[in-house]
């Protein structure tokens, strides 16, 4: 495990969001499910683990796809497909549950067979949705009671199908990329309420650039036309917004950092933290009002307004809805309660969420750990900023699985770091 140590410094210039991983993802995989014939150029991409198991993904599903550099550390991404079914596809998924949970269904599109394995928490992050559906619809599948690899074969069929909208958007995504290739038309019908529903509108919205268009009746059922074609085109990656969220909560814990890059009309549900952070401001210190985040349609925000709440001297903030964050990279409530709490917060981690007591500042001077979840290691390098001793960050490297430039912007604010040349 490497590690890293933070000494407290103030971060201070201007930083360019890096390009949106979720629209990355999806713009890759709809630029591979086209068979006019022509390339789709994808812009302005980073090559973030997550990407890259997105783009061998969809190599093994037949897509050929060149990798060019263009600036900054930044891809062009040229993808063309025949779209011919493959005999035996094999799928590294990593530790990308959108890669994972949109593949699946494309997977019995484009293969006769075909196998996902994964690591970190991936292997064990649900899919029982899936599994349902497989049970439902005759699809084999094999997996280990639950954990990956799992192994599918047989085809995905136009029709009906009825999932639970508050496990992941991911499933209702996934299907939404691979129904409009059955032959018939198909309906996706939510049985309970739609989480997460701002990624559910990227892949609306991408499908759209790439000439699929679904009726979308409210979160509760959508409407998918069979036997439809992707068209190619060009796209540029947008900033991301779950990454902006890390240097817009630096600025207001008091650190002079400007986040550029950022679509004022995106699509991104975590635009949301714009208004949180007003939120936060309209409620007077000492106030018996408690601040409320609803988590269940920001949920990878939850960790870095869990220092940003810290942080607010003399309010009260309680997340609520948030237990679908113990099923992601990291049980992230559990994470980020025990992390920050090492550093001097006052976090109180509740069943479906936390509640946390804002302090003026951190004391630092402890040994805390990113449980090799990327949104938690950020977190605690904004947070470090604010405590009055150096912190050390264990497995640090954490952020390669979506910003993986994350420590050298980081240093190019100011940020004082330190490799430890020491394995644990
Ligand atoms: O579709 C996407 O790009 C994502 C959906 C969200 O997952 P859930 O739908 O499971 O909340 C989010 O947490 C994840 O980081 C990216
Ligand atoms: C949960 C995340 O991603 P995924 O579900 O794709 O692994 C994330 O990026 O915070």
């Amino acid at each position: 495990m490497k590690s890293i140590i933070i000494k407290p410094s103030k971060l201070n210039g201007i930083i360019k969001a890096p390009p949106s991983k979720s629209l990355s993802h999806r713009a890759i995989i709809c630029a591979a499910l086209c068979k006019d014939g022509n390339e789709s150029i994808i812009d302005n991409v980073i090559l973030s683990e997550d990407i890259k198991a997105t783009i061998d993904g969809m190599r093994e599903l037949g897509a050929e796809i060149k990798v060019v550099e263009s600036i900054n550390e930044t891809y062009s991404i040229h993808v063309r497909s025949e779209r011919n079914i493959i005999k035996k596809a094999n799928i590294n998924c990593r530790e990308s549950g959108s890669t994972l949970r949109f593949l699946i269904p494309l997977g019995l599109m484009l293969s006769e067979e075909c196998t996902f394995i994964g690591s970190g928490k991936l292997v064990e992050r649900p899919l029982d949705i899936y599994y349902k559906i497989f049970e439902e619809k005759k699809v084999k599948y094999s997996t280990n009671d639950g954990i990956l690899p799992l192994s599918i074969s047989g085809s995905l069929k136009s029709g009906n199908y009825e999932i639970s909208g508050n496990i992941s958007s991911q499933f209702v995504s996934g299907l939404l990329f691979a129904l409009p290739l059955t032959g018939y038309d198909s309906t996706v019908k939510i049985t309970d309420t739609m989480e997460s529903k701002g990624y559910v509108d990227l892949t609306l919205e991408i499908l759209n650039k790439f000439n699929i268009s679904i009726e979308n009746k409210n979160y509760e059922e959508f409407k998918i036309k069979g036997n439809s074609k992707y068209s190619s085109t060009n796209y540029t990656v947008e900033g991301d917004l779950s990454q902006a969220a890390f240097f817009l909560v630096a600025k207001e814990i008091g650190n002079s950092v400007n986040c550029t890059g950022i679509n004022a009309n995106t699509m991104q549900g975590d635009k949301e933290i714009l208004n949180v952070i007003k939120k936060f401001n309209r409620i007077e210190a000492y106030s018996k009002d408690e601040i409320i985040i609803d988590a269940s349609q920001i949920p990878d925000l939850v960790p870095i307004l869990t220092v940003l709440a810290s942080l607010k001297e003399g309010k009260t903030t309680r997340i609520i809805k948030a237990e679908r964050l113990r099923i992601k990279e990291s049980d992230r409530l559990k994470a980020i309660c025990s992390e920050m709490n090492k550093l001097g917060a006052n976090i109180k981690e509740l069943e479906d969420g936390l509640l946390i007591e804002g302090l003026s500042c951190l004391k630092g001077g402890a040994t805390v750990n990113s449980w090799n979840d990327h949104r938690i290691a950020m977190s605690l390098a904004i947070a470090a900023t604010k405590c009055e001793k150096e912190i050390i960050l264990e497995n640090y490297t954490a952020v390669n699985k979506s910003y993986p430039q994350f420590w050298n912007d980081y240093k190019l604010l100011g940020g004082d770091i330190d490799e430890l040349n020491v394995w644990k």
